[in-house]
């Protein structure tokens, strides 16, 4: 052990610029110490604990850093437990805001700053791990006579910095020994089991904070790719680099050719400018494929397993939790004619205009929107209704509400009314093009002075409700042909949504994602084989969205080992394929009455039976084959 006048000598020196043994980083620490921090090597000074006070303040800021780290800190100490090891966690001012350590030694760990509350920023502690960690932004150990003053020379401590998902340093982890072996090389395990776990607290932070986006794990072995990435990163619907581990900020920026201590540089950049892969790819390294084959290559040509996590999305409303942002991405993927849908409603969401959304049957209307409803913040809750299914003379009990007797067979304690019922909510209007012509004049009134009066009532009842309307049919035509009231029609469409058919959908294969996790049971994600989804994709889908849905869900209930093939896939599909594979390859654009007329032939023209597949009712099969033109061949 060196005295403290050598110690304080060999500073002096390396002050007028003399060489020493010692490692860069202690050298550039130590000039910092005697230029830029003004501390005197011959002061020696105790460790600095902040008052209470003080330290609850700084915990209270560090809360969600403390609470993520605290499992990975956790794990860390039962490794070296025994040991003598101190682990302490301090945030970016170099306070440590949480501690595990032997309880036994407080007292000496309290005197050697290796407690709650030590305040280890360079500029006040001279050279140590902590303070030198914030300072360079790197993993290092600061070893014994390493230590700028004199009081922490027994010491040795190793440090690694935390990074935020934007690449900021916000915290270091650090691991202690009150007195150690002699050697610095025996801290060198400390550093790798340091470095590991501040790898899975950023990987943790990174997944906790962007749950809602694409998140890309990378590593270099493929057997570590689910178990335990080197480094992650998040990706919005965009496609554009959201946040990462530092890890993950080392591998953009090597790939690009950038540096990484320049986070404003990868964020926000196309994931494309770092990985010949666009965010339409990344579906293609979900689980659905075997580990091997998911590799990417980087622009600097390295190859990186990868493992791409998608959004995830919380069911039904949590207490306004969901951002308008996470609630659109439930739409689709990121494909312009999707993105621009989702820019409009989260602009549209928040206001309380009347919404019409146009669409084919299947296409995703009410799923549209109960996202907008999802997007809102209203309170209130989500109430469908469908215009066509109700029979005339319930639609008025049901919208309405009625009060006790107010009619023969009416429930004795009279009912609350749909639009009632979604009070400070959104009622979502569905087949609105059917309602009959008397009701509408009641539910303009509804909308014109935002009250309602039940069947039997004399007092209306004040209501405060988003009306969002749905429909196949064109409600203009109805107006013009004097079906649909038009003085309706224009409180109803102050906006219109107009969602594509699923046959002219660029993100076919993001639907298709969607719905097969739906339909995945307890076993290993679904599959599918490549011929089974050039069928799917050759199909023109006139029950649209829920027409897929119903396919695939059959589909998932009979393959095997959770592989699709086409063999389980409705025959109508399976002899379209196999009479196109014999003349061309297949194409998205198939016409839709040509898969409807298909789908008739396969059932005998049961027109029962084709609407079970299709998901719809008969008079909508009945529609698309006047509409088509269609004939029973026989
Ligand atoms: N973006 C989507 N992601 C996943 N599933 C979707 C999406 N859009 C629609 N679906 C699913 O497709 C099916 C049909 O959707 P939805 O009921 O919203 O269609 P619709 O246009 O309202 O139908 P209809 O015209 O018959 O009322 C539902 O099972 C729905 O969950």
């Amino acid at each position: 052990m060196v005295s403290h006048s050598e110690h304080v000598r060999e500073i002096e020196r390396v002050g007028q610029g003399l060489a020493t043994g010692r490692d860069d980083v202690v050298v550039k620490s130590w000039l910092r110490c005697l230029d830029q921090h003004k501390l005197d090597p011959a002061q020696t000074c105790e460790a600095y604990i902040l008052p209470e006070l003080r330290l609850r303040e700084h915990r209270q800021e560090a809360e969600d850093l403390i609470r993520i780290a605290r499992s990975g800190l956790e794990n860390l100490y039962n490794q070296v437990a025994g040991q003598n090891y101190v682990l302490l966690l301090s945030d970016r001012q170099g306070v440590t805001v949480e501690f595990l350590g032997d309880p036994s030694f407080d007292n000496n760990l309290r005197r050697a700053g290796l407690y709650l509350g030590s305040d280890w920023a360079e500029a006040r502690a001279g050279t140590c791990a902590v303070g030198a960690c914030l300072e360079t932004g790197e993993a290092l150990t600061i070893h014994q006579s390493d230590h700028f003053d004199t009081t922490h020379t027994p010491l040795s401590c190793t440090a690694a910095p935390i990074y935020d998902t934007e690449g900021g340093l916000s915290a270091v982890l650090d691991i202690s020994l009150l007195s150690s072996p002699i050697l610095k090389a025996s801290q060198n395990l400390a550093r790798h089991l340091v470095a590991a776990t501040v790898r899975r607290i950023e990987l943790a932070n990174l997944m906790a904070r962007t749950r809602h986006e694409w998140v890309l794990r990378f590593a270099r072995s493929p057997e570590f790719l689910d178990v335990d990435p080197e480094a992650a990163i998040s990706i919005d619907g965009r496609g554009h680099i959201i946040g990462m581990t530092h890890g993950g900020a080392r591998i953009l920026a090597r790939s690009a050719g950038l540096d990484w201590r320049d986070p404003q540089n990868l964020i926000g950049q196309p994931i494309s400018r770092f990985f010949d892969i666009g965010v339409d790819g990344l579906v293609d390294l979900t689980r659905r494929r075997p580990t091997e084959e998911r590799l990417l290559t980087a622009r600097d040509g390295n190859a990186l397993f990868a493992h791409a996590i998608e959004p995830q999305f919380p069911v039904g409303r949590s207490a306004g939790k969901i951002t308008t942002l996470s609630a659109t991405r439930r739409l689709g993927g990121a494909v312009p004619v999707i993105t621009a849908l989702e820019d409009r409603i989260a602009k549209l969401a928040p206001t309380a205009l009347p919404i019409l959304i146009q669409g084919e049957t299947g296409s995703g209307k009410e799923h549209l929107a109960r996202v907008i409803h999802d997007s809102s913040r209203l309170k209130g809750r989500f109430v469908a209704i469908n215009c066509a299914a109700l029979p005339e003379h319930l639609i008025e009990s049901e919208l309405f509400g009625y009060l006790p007797g107010a009619f023969t067979g009416a429930s004795p304690k009279g009912r609350k009314g749909l639009i009632e019922q979604a009070d400070g909510g959104t009622l979502f209007l569905d087949e609105i093009g059917d309602m009959p012509l008397a009701l509408q004049t009641r539910l303009l009134r509804v909308l014109a002075e935002r009250e309602i009066l039940p069947l039997g009532g004399a007092e209306p009842k004040p209501v405060n409700l988003r009306i969002i309307s749905a429909t196949h049919r064109p409600l203009q035509q109805l107006v013009q042909e004097g079906r649909f009231r038009e003085d309706l029609f224009y409180r109803l469409n102050a906006a219109v949504f107009q969602m594509p058919p699923l046959r002219d959908r660029p993100d076919f294969e993001w639907l298709l994602a969607a719905l097969l996790d739906r339909h995945r049971t307890e076993g290993p994600p679904l599959h599918i084989s490549a011929d089974a989804l050039a069928a799917l994709k050759a199909h023109g889908w006139p029950g649209n969205i829920r027409e897929l849905n119903n396919v695939l869900a059959v589909a998932a209930a009979v393959c095997d080992d959770s592989r699709i093939e086409l063999i389980d896939l409705p025959e109508h599909l399976i002899a379209a394929r196999t009479s196109k594979a014999e003349t061309s390859t297949p194409s998205r654009q198939a016409d839709d009455g040509a898969a409807l007329e298909i789908l008739l032939s396969s059932c005998g023209w049961n027109i029962s039976e084709a609407a079970r597949r299709l998901g719809v009712d008969r008079s909508t099969v009945h529609r698309q084959i006047k509409r088509h033109g269609l004939r029973a061949s026989h």
